[in-house]
């Protein structure tokens, strides 16, 4: 029976995984991609930001896969596995704080998922300028990179030549096996990807179960993780009416200033008077990008949604400095 091409795409919050899988599936015909998105918290933002014309995009939301593998991941599984005439590749994008272990176990141990999936490769995005601080601040950084095959050393315009060097062999130290490739924007080719060659088996099992029941951290729709000495908090601050993209943006500049060693990432849509679009905004620690999303549907109601991943955050400040300085109305979830 034929399997399904799997690629397990996972990476710190805001390496460019998503960039990554949009380039990926301009690559390739997209109608025959199927993408499994996994997002922290209740709101799916990537699935707002791809590209169109993926033949599906499942979501698995409010939780991590690497968590909840016994429902929502293996029911997805079990329906895609009854498409495979209709598919060429199946790519799952992990959540940003995931260790993909348990993930990458069910392909390789599972016998329901290996008898239609086949595991080729796990690649691990690198923010070539934050990965440090990541590495020091959290431990998810590491099993991500420990666990992939092939390590897409992404931002590499963010950082001078020398320091990707140094970058380079950081990763090269702590993951020897894996092949480590330099870009920006993720323009990494498939095809050379590829070439590396599939996972060997052995070898993944070996890092599954190095890294298995390391993870212990409860996801829930407002959560918090414990990692070690590590809280990763994430919530999701509801803006029912459209705003003003100026004010807003000066207000989501000094917050994650302000809190700049504690705010990992913040991601989501807002609605802006008279503009057919949804604008994404997304930092991650960085100032805020605006771009544009998709555009609103006429039965639609105008709401967005912004979604803060961090260490030791209390939503109830974010929501106060939002209802100080925002001119509409700020709701809780
Ligand atoms: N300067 C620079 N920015 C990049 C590069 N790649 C991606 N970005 C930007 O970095 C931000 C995060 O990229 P994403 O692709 O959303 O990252 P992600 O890993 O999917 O993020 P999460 O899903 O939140 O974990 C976006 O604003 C991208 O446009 C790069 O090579 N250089």
């Amino acid at each position: 029976m034929d399997q399904i091409p799997v690629h397990i795409i996972t990476g710190f919050l805001g390496s460019g995984k998503t960039t990554f899988l949009n380039n990926l599936i301009g690559d390739v015909r997209p109608d025959r991609v199927l993408v499994i998105e996994n997002e922290c918290g209740e709101t799916n933002i990537d699935g707002a930001i791809i590209v169109d014309g993926v033949e599906d995009i499942v979501e698995l939301n409010a939780g991590c896969i690497c968590c909840s593998l016994a429902d929502g991941l293996l029911e997805a599984l079990e329906a895609i596995s009854k498409k495979k005439k209709e598919i060429d590749r199946l790519v799952i994008e992990t959540t940003g704080i995931a260790d993909p272990s348990s993930i990458i176990q069910a392909f390789l141990q599972d016998p329901r998922v290996e008898a239609h999936f086949d595991l080729r490769q796990v690649i691990c995005l690198v923010d070539a300028g934050l990965v440090e601080d990541w590495l020091s601040e959290t431990d998810e950084a590491l099993r991500q990179i420990v666990a992939s095959d092939v390590i897409l050393l992404n931002k590499s315009d963010t950082v001078t030549p020398n320091y990707l060097s140094k970058i380079e062999n950081l990763l090269k130290g702590i993951n020897p096996q894996s092949e480590v490739m330099k870009g920006e924007f993720g323009a990494f080719s498939m095809d050379k990807i590829e070439e590396f060659g599939t996972t060997q088996s052995r070898t993944i099992e070996k890092k599954a179960n190095d890294h298995a029941h390391h993870h212990e951290h409860h996801h829930h729709l407002d959560h918090e993780v414990d990692s070690n000495s590590h809280k990763i908090t994430t919530f999701t601050i509801n803006l029912p009416k459209p705003l003003d993209l100026e004010s807003l943006s000066l207000d989501l500049n000094r917050l994650v200033n302000l809190y700049r060693s504690q705010v990992y990432r913040v991601k989501g849509y807002i609605a802006i008077p008279n503009y057919p679009n949804r604008v994404i905004l997304q930092s991650a620690r960085t100032s805020f990008i605006a771009t544009d999303g998709s555009p609103w549907k006429s039965n639609e109601s105008r709401e967005g949604r912004l979604v803060f991943i961090g260490r030791n955050l209390r939503k109830e400040v974010f929501l106060k400095m939002f209802q100080r300085h925002e001119q509409g109305q700020i709701a809780a979830d």
